[in-house]
């Protein structure tokens, strides 16, 4: 289960060990818009020495250029079905066809409005294993200013990952690195509106996507009390119920009790 994920830019690879040391769940290597444009072929070969030596630990992705251009066309037949590489984020999808014929898992960033529209055609296709956001670049194009505007779509994504069976969708970059109680707030908002894990621009922020989607210990409280009352009431042949402060439990309530109890097990610190 991927909680967070951490971008380090191709052109950087004093950074990469460091990046795959942070606690990240995967590593992100960035041939996109971290990497000027003199410097791409460069971030190639470097991703491409890493992969050869990939450490042990988080999973590495990488996130190549715009697949309409010949750069992010080079990088996938340099890149795609290399052993080592667990990922490839491909940005600025807009129509499914882009991703034919591809054999590594494809995690499809939205970022237009374009892609918005289409997201259920991206995500129903076969090459991709999960889709996420580009709230920088959607946000660029609609001249949204304001982050709670982007929630609508956030919950259109959200929806598109679902109907075809993928993982919950992950959250987009937080993008100030020193704002940690912004960051903190923005992924409870993220969370509450089905959003799970987060990826970061900076080791600091790690930590604190990976406790702000764990759940509290008042919701692993609440969850093991629903638990146990529904295996009581099952033990006496009942199918709802209602507990002591009132709140009413039957199945789906139940079934989200034991994801909150297993997700609480495994992001135990
Ligand atoms: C944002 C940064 C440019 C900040 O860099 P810097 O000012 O150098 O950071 P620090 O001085 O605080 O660094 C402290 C130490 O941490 C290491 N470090 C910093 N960032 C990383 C990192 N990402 N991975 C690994 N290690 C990192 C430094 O080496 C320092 O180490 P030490 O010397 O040992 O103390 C920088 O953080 C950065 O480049 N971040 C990644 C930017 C990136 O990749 N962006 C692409 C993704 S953004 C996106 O997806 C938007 C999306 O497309 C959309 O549209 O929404
Ligand atoms: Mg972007």
């Amino acid at each position: 289960m991927i909680v967070t994920w951490l971008y380090v830019p191709g052109d950087r690879p004093e950074r990469f060990a460091k990046a795959a040391a942070s606690g990240a769940d995967a590593v992100i290597v960035d041939l996109e818009d971290a990497v000027a444009h003199a410097r791409k072929e460069e971030a190639l070969a470097n991703v491409l020495a890493f992969l050869r030596e990939r450490p042990a630990g988080p999973q590495v992705h990488v996130r190549i250029n715009d697949l309409t251009t010949e750069r992010g066309r080079a990088d996938l037949r340099a890149l795609d079905g290399l052993p080592g590489l667990d990922g490839l984020r491909v940005p600025k999808v807009e129509s499914p066809g882009v991703l034919d014929g591809i054999r590594t898992p494809v995690h499809a960033l939205l970022e237009s409005a374009a892609a918005i529209v289409g997201a259920a055609a991206i995500a129903a296709h076969p090459a991709v294993a999960g889709v996420a956001l580009g709230e920088q670049d959607l946000a660029a194009e609609l001249s949204i200013t304001a982050p709670e505007a982007l929630d609508q779509l956030r919950l259109q994504v959200v929806l598109a990952a679902a109907a075809a069976g993928l993982p919950p969708v992950a959250m987009s970059v937080y993008p100030d690195i020193r704002d940690e109680d912004g960051l903190v707030a923005s992924c409870a908002r993220g969370r509450s509106m089905g959003l799970f894990g987060r990826s970061a621009i900076h080791p600091a922020q790690v930590p604190a996507i990976r406790r702000a989607f764990r759940p509290s210990p008042e919701e692993v409280a609440r969850a093991a009390e629903v638990v146990e009352a529904a295996e009581r009431a099952e033990a006496a042949g009942v199918g709802a119920l209602a507990l002591a402060d009132g709140r009413f439990v039957d199945a789906p309530v139940v079934a989200r009790a034991r994801r909150t109890l297993e997700l609480a097990e495994r992001l135990a610190p």
